[in-house]
């Protein structure tokens, strides 16, 4: 039997609250692992030359590779440690925020969970705190009036990328729109990229992402036998998402969960999620280890050679085919390659905005249909809402459309609800400051990297009543789309912070919500989904640093009514 949804969002935060518990028992462990090591080091070595080479032997041995790591990153770090002025000239301070260790910072307050550890922190310090890790300066923005001040009002200071060791200078290799610095460059590869993501353009391919959304509920249908077989929804919601970016980026689709690049692309995306978030890698935050053979960094680059190798792969395919006067269907690669001696893009600039598109358009979208497939069998009294209203304006004959998202606030109002419950991005792709600021007395240096922290935005009880609770009900008075609520001028009626803010925010905000539209209101349309008994679905663990997806689960999938197989009938998957 299906819980209650406050009693289930309450036991989720109970046991958040255990993890966190958890992490900060085993952060005391790493401390003493290190302090432990120290010591065995400073300990005085034996005098004599016998004991001497046996004590200077023992060291060795004992020292891990982490040991000498550790030595040189104190070495190094006593420079970094005098890190940028707190004060400016006029004697306005950094805003304040907990000390952490030194050279590290409170890098090891973040390892995991690390939206929970700021909202810790928000309720400490305020909605503008800061924290070190390594040599770098973090600013936490916690409130929406703050964050559209630093990120809208004040765009042209706050609209550049830190260039990350891992992300953005070996996996990118300093390209991709999403991780270079706020410069021509970047302008270049926006604009390219905007006349794949406009709504005009959304528009003209709109054909693909319905298709696409009709051959996931046939997929599912398939699988589920008539609800009798339990069904992971997740690599059919990966398959769907990457149809609908490979088709726009490429030209061309997988025809199942099996064709060999729906594993290939998924892994990709999945390793690029693990090795980049924004806080979780030191080497980005102590350059001495950058200068070291770190497995992380061997990761980063063969993570570059895929996406150079399988999406650059492609795109010189689509240039051999258009070479030859081929015909080559309308996509980015081809827009590109149209493109590259009037913009001077060169193979490694084409390869990783395709790559940008491949990983920014996939696992976001994905992750969200799967937290609704996740969320939703504990609701039955949610779903049959929907599904009352999918009766009353749509009907059972034909399957909900983009034109009716209008007329149905609550469908409209649950996606919302589930964007704002599991953003996938707690801690989405920080700004960074290009210019020393002051705001409200407090000192943003130039180089500060600024970072939304949407978990306290979306979870605040002035914004949100009772938080906890997933309730779609809050937003069914909110017809705007999330594209249309950036604009609202109070930024506190904004729905959610899903996308980023200011200059940098999504660009492929219309792609995505109208591809979670169509799959989301023609799941709720087509089946009742259910938990399968004594397969309890876990909301509180996730997969990724950067990027949050649901662990696996199994759900049920019984088909509504008659119509959803024969209306399905000529569907090809
Ligand atoms: C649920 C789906 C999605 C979510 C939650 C999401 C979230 C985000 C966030 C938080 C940012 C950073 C914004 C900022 O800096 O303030 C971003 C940037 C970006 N997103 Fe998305 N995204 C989604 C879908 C897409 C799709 C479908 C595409 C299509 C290609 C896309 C392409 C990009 C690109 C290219 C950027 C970099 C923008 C820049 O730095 O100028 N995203 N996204």
């Amino acid at each position: 039997m299906a819980l209650s949804s406050e009693f289930r969002l309450s036991e989720a935060n109970l046991s958040l609250a255990a993890c966190k518990q958890e992490y900060i028992i085993k952060f005391l462990d790493d401390m003493s692992a290190i302090y432990n090591s120290t010591e065995a080091l400073l300990s005085p070595l034996p005098v004599d030359s016998a004991s001497w080479s046996v004590g200077l032997a023992a060291v060795t041995e004992a020292s891990s590779p982490f040991l000498w790591t550790l030595v040189a990153i104190v070495g190094a770090s006593l420079v970094a440690w005098f890190r940028k002025p707190w004060t400016d000239e006029n004697g306005h301070k950094i805003p304040n925020g907990p000390l952490g260790l030194p050279i590290f910072g409170s890098f090891y307050s973040l390892t995991r969970y690390p939206e929970l550890t700021l909202d810790f922190w928000a309720k400490k310090f305020g909605d503008l705190y800061s924290i070190w890790l390594g040599n770098q300066l973090f600013v936490i923005v916690s409130d929406p009036n703050i964050a559209k001040d630093l990120m809208v009002t004040n765009g042209n200071v706050f609209s550049s990328r830190k260039e990350m060791f891992i992300k953005s200078q070996t996996v990118f290799a300093g390209r991709g729109i999403t991780a270079t610095p706020y410069n021509d460059r970047w302008r270049k590869h926006r604009r390219i990229a905007a006349t794949w993501l406009s709504q005009r353009a959304v528009d003209s391919y709109s054909p693909v992402l319905d298709r696409e959304s009709l051959s996931l509920v046939k997929a599912l249908l398939i699988e589920s036998k008539g609800g009798l077989a339990p069904v992971n929804p997740q690599p059919h919601a990966g398959r769907c998402s990457l149809n609908n970016m490979t088709t726009i980026t490429f030209g061309f689709r997988a025809d199942s969960i099996h064709h060999p690049l729906v594993g290939r692309a998924l892994k990709l995306s999945r390793e690029f999620m693990n090795c980049t978030g924004p806080m979780s890698n030191l080497i980005d935050f102590i350059p001495i280890l950058q200068y070291l053979p770190t497995p992380l960094h061997r990761r980063a680059k063969k993570l570059h050679k895929g996406l150079v190798d399988t999406y650059g792969g492609f795109i010189k395919e689509t240039e051999q085919k258009m070479k030859e006067g081929k015909k080559v269907q309308d996509c980015l690669a081809k827009t590109m390659i149209e493109l590259r001696y009037k913009e001077d893009l060169d193979d490694l600039d084409m390869a990783i905005l395709a790559s940008a598109f491949m990983i920014g358009g996939v696992e976001t979208t994905a992750a969200i249909m799967q937290w609704f497939s996740a969320l939703i069998p504990a609701y039955p009294e949610i779903q049959k809402k929907a599904q009352e209203e999918i009766d009353r304006v749509v009907g059972r004959d034909r399957l909900p459309g983009i034109e009716d998202e209008k007329n149905m606030p609550y469908c409209h109002a649950i996606i919302k609800e589930v964007e704002r419950v599991h953003n996938p991005f707690w801690l989405g792709t920080p700004h960074v400051a290009s210019e020393d600021f002051v705001y409200e007395g407090k000192f943003i240096p130039k180089d500060t990297v600024v970072v939304l922290n949407t978990w306290t935005m979306h979870y605040d009880p002035a914004r949100h009543s009772s938080p906890e609770k997933f309730d779609p009900e809050r937003y069914i008075d909110d017809p705007l789309t999330s594209a249309d609520s950036v604009n609202v001028a109070d930024p506190m009626k904004r729905d959610h912070w899903m996308f980023g803010a200011g200059r940098r925010i999504c660009p492929g905000m219309i792609v995505a919500e109208r591809e979670i539209w169509l799959t989301i209101s023609r799941m709720l349309w087509a089946f009742d989904m259910f938990e399968i008994p004594g397969e309890p679905i876990d909301l509180k663990e996730y997969d990724g640093l950067s990027g949050r997806s649901p662990v696996p689960f199994r759900i049920g999938l019984k088909p509504r009514h008659e119509n959803v197989a024969k209306l399905l009938e000529g569907i090809e998957i």
